[in-house]
């Protein structure tokens, strides 16, 4: 478990992260959105000891980062791939880390196969990696030392569609396994089909929370009948209010078996009645309107 306590970072007069709570569970993952310089990395960097919150705490299993015996035994991380030293290989960074660690036996082989890294690939220096291979060979060095909890800054930069589905199964089985995993993106879609519990931030503070399945339910209803207008008034006099869908159709807050009854009361066949499915792409760009670096294009 991944316990973040009203964190908060002061660069100067910019302040990067605002008073952030919030928990990632056992067993499930944790995407944490926002976008470009929203606090993301601040924040896990802050988790791990990086960098000195100007108040507020976290912890890693119950206890600070600092008063973990062994960090890497507890916590798996990745907070930027392309740190990795550029003249060693894939192989001898692996086994820099198992030997720094104190880890009884060799995982080197056995992450290697995980990652899908070949030998002759493990054997080539890393500044020769593309930013995907990189991305793998993070992945190994946080889970060679066999911990519960996984953090991962951004993990699914660099891949490709059959590595973000390789990264998605991986992180998948280790939630499914008890795992704690914490992920930042600004991939919406990507994290959408991953995560259990979203958490998302817009200039430092957090906008929005909760698990993916009530978020995405809460983004209300489109229903679409030969007459609109008979649907419409139907609607409203069934007490549900009522928008235009910009996918066509009436939108409404209300749940979809609600608004058929309605429809179904009043003798009008409905023609379409879904879960609107902007996703949370929608929610996340009216969420963060404010924060985004990009005006809307009129
Ligand atoms: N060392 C630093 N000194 C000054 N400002 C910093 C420093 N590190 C981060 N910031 C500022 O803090 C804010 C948050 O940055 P952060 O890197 O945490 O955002 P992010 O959500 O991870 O963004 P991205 O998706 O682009 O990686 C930004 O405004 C950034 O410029």
């Amino acid at each position: 478990m991944i316990t973040i306590d009203a964190l908060t970072k002061k660069y100067g007069r910019t302040t990067a992260v605002d008073g952030v709570s919030f928990v990632a569970q056992p067993g499930r993952v944790t995407g944490f959105l926002g976008p470009n310089g929203a606090g993301k990395s601040t924040t896990m960097r802050m988790v791990v000891g990086l960098t000195k919150p100007t108040s507020g705490s976290s912890t890693v299993a119950g206890r600070a980062f600092a008063d973990l015996p062994n960090p890497g035994r507890e916590i798996g991380v990745m907070l930027d791939a392309s740190a990795q030293h550029a003249g060693r290989t894939g192989r001898e960074i692996l086994t820099i880390v198992q030997q720094t660690l104190g880890l009884p036996g060799n995982r080197v082989d056995e992450m290697l196969d995980l990652v899908s890294l070949t030998e002759a690939e493990a054997d080539r220096r890393v500044g020769n990696y593309s930013l995907g291979m990189r991305q793998r060979l993070g992945i190994a060095s946080a889970l060679i030392g066999n911990p519960a909890v996984l953090m991962l800054d951004e993990p699914a930069n660099g891949l490709d569609p059959a590595g973000i589905r390789w990264m998605r199964d991986l992180l998948r089985g280790f939630a499914d396994q008890g795992g704690t995993v914490l992920l930042s993106s600004h991939l919406l879609r990507e994290v959408e089909i991953i995560a259990d519990d979203l958490v998302m931030i817009g200039h430092g503070r957090i906008v929005c929370e909760g698990s993916t399945a009530e978020l995405l339910q809460s983004m209300g209803t489109i229903a679409r009948a030969d007459d609109l207008t008979a649907l419409r008034r139907a609607l409203h006099a069934a007490g549900i209010e009522t928008t235009e869908s910009d996918q066509g159709g009436v939108a409404t807050p209300a749940e979809p078996a609600r608004v058929g009854q309605a429809a179904f009361a009043a003798g009008i066949a409905l023609t379409e009645l879904r879960t609107a499915d902007g996703g949370l792409e929608d929610m996340f760009l009216e969420l963060t309107t404010d924060t985004q670096r990009e005006r809307k294009v009129a």
